[in-house]
């Protein structure tokens, strides 16, 4: 027997649930599915073009639309000669403004042995080279920009790919913008000139319910788990919980392989409505620690001195005690000291990602009312989260003594 052997499953092809998987038929979206091909008709008719922004909020199929409906526009150009048609797709999660954007549309349109660098251009150079990789390709070529609204207000890109043609920077193409988005505030950011050539069209896709849910996830169960080896309950609570949470097919079918996985991670042969609730549960302290790592160091530093109370059993723990501990605590870690006020304006920020519970106390008269908080998360996920930066190194490790100090008694 060798160390890894092939895992007894309830699976039967488990990438059909994965992010990358193309499903062949994209369910529920009829309606954007053909203002979308309204919108690229006039590729194949030879018409002007206008710029297409699709948005919606994360998981409601706006990529994988876009996918499917390139594939078909791909394909069906190919029966007309006089329709030259090249896709360009770029993924702007990590651009951050129009430059970079145009220097990885250069270097995707570019063969591997010419890319560029990242700096060292002026945009203006740059963009000249873009247009000429455009003319060379020549016909139409369709840009796609994915979570374009990384780049912010920065949007001379916008402004610029739609106008080369007619500011006579390039001849023999004729580009076409696609922007997919699932920022709302990010077109109403945009300068209304650029906003009116990238929206021409605009399509939106709202959140599925849980029976749009279901019809997206049957048919992908179907074929990623065996025959019988889900419960009835199954999909249904998957759809129920993302329908409820966010409306995202991803977060839907990512319960649905999470509660497969507890499945075979315990070596049991079914899954139940027990193992969704499960999934559901770990997605959500994932989710949890994220938005743990993504505080400021005075967020941090709030966090940390509500874990050293609880690890000395010392909470809940009143404003003005936490605020005491607070100070010594940005002096260990060399942080500025904020005042009591704006430390309760971060616990309130916590309270609110569900990091920390507060209790509201009135205690007569005299004492009057009073607020006390604690972790509402484990202290052990908090810690790991906090280690993760340099200067709470020290600090971090005695509150790990003090809680194995309270282990042995
Ligand atoms: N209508 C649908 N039919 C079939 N599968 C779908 C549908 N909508 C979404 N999916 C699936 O859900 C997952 C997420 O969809 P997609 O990536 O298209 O979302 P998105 O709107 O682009 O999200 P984001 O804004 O986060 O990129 C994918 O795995 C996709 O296959």
């Amino acid at each position: 027997m060798g160390m890894f052997e092939r895992t007894a499953s309830v699976f039967d092809d488990a990438m059909v649930l994965d992010e990358e998987y193309q499903p062949d038929k994209i369910r529920e979206r009829d309606e954007e599915l053909e203002q979308y091909r309204q919108a690229l008709q006039p590729i194949i008719d030879n018409r002007p073009l206008s710029n297409i922004f699709v948005y919606g909020k994360t998981g409601t199929g706006k990529t994988v639309a876009t996918r499917y409906m390139i594939d078909h526009l791909q394909e069906d150009a190919e029966h007309y000669d006089d329709v030259a048609l090249s896709i360009t797709w770029v993924g702007c999660e990590n651009l951050s403004s129009s430059y970079q954007v145009a220097v990885a549309l250069v270097n995707e349109l570019r063969s591997s042995d010419h890319q560029i660098s990242t700096t060292g251009h002026s945009q203006q150079a740059v963009f000249n080279m873009l247009y000429t990789e455009l003319d060379k390709i020549g016909g139409t070529v369709l840009i796609v920009l994915d979570e374009i609204d990384n780049i912010g207000s920065d949007d001379d890109i916008l402004y610029g790919l739609p106008r080369a043609r007619a500011n006579g920077y390039i001849e023999d193409a004729r580009p076409l913008v696609i922007g997919i988005s699932n920022d709302f505030q990010f077109k109403e950011n945009l300068s209304p000139k650029v906003r009116d050539t990238l929206c021409e069209a605009e399509i939106l896709f709202p959140p599925y319910d849980a029976t749009e849910l279901n019809s997206i996830l049957y048919p992908r169960a179907e074929k990623a788990f065996y025959d019988d080896v889900l419960a009835d309950d199954v999909v249904p609570l998957c759809s129920a919980f993302a329908a409820q949470d966010t409306g995202s097919a991803r977060q839907a079918l990512r319960l649905l392989y999470l509660a497969g996985k507890r499945v075979a991670d315990n070596g049991e042969t079914n899954v139940t409505g027990d193992h969704v609730r499960g999934a559901k549960e770990e997605l959500h302290q994932s989710k949890v620690i994220e938005g743990m790592q993504k505080l400021t160091t005075q967020g941090h530093a709030v966090l940390l001195t509500l874990a050293s109370h609880t690890a000395n059993s010392e909470t809940p723990v009143r404003t003005r005690d936490l605020y005491d501990r607070y100070k010594t605590v940005t002096e260990k870690i060399d942080a500025d000291t904020i005042v009591e006020r704006r430390v309760r304006a971060h616990l309130s920020d916590l309270t609110m990602l569900g990091l920390v519970t507060v209790h509201e106390r009135n205690e007569g008269l005299n004492a009057g009312r009073y607020h006390e908080y604690e972790l509402s998360v484990q202290l052990d996920s908090v810690l790991e989260v906090l280690s993760e930066e340099q200067r709470f190194d020290d600090i971090v490790e005695i509150v790990k003594q003090q809680v194995h100090g309270m282990d042995r008694t």
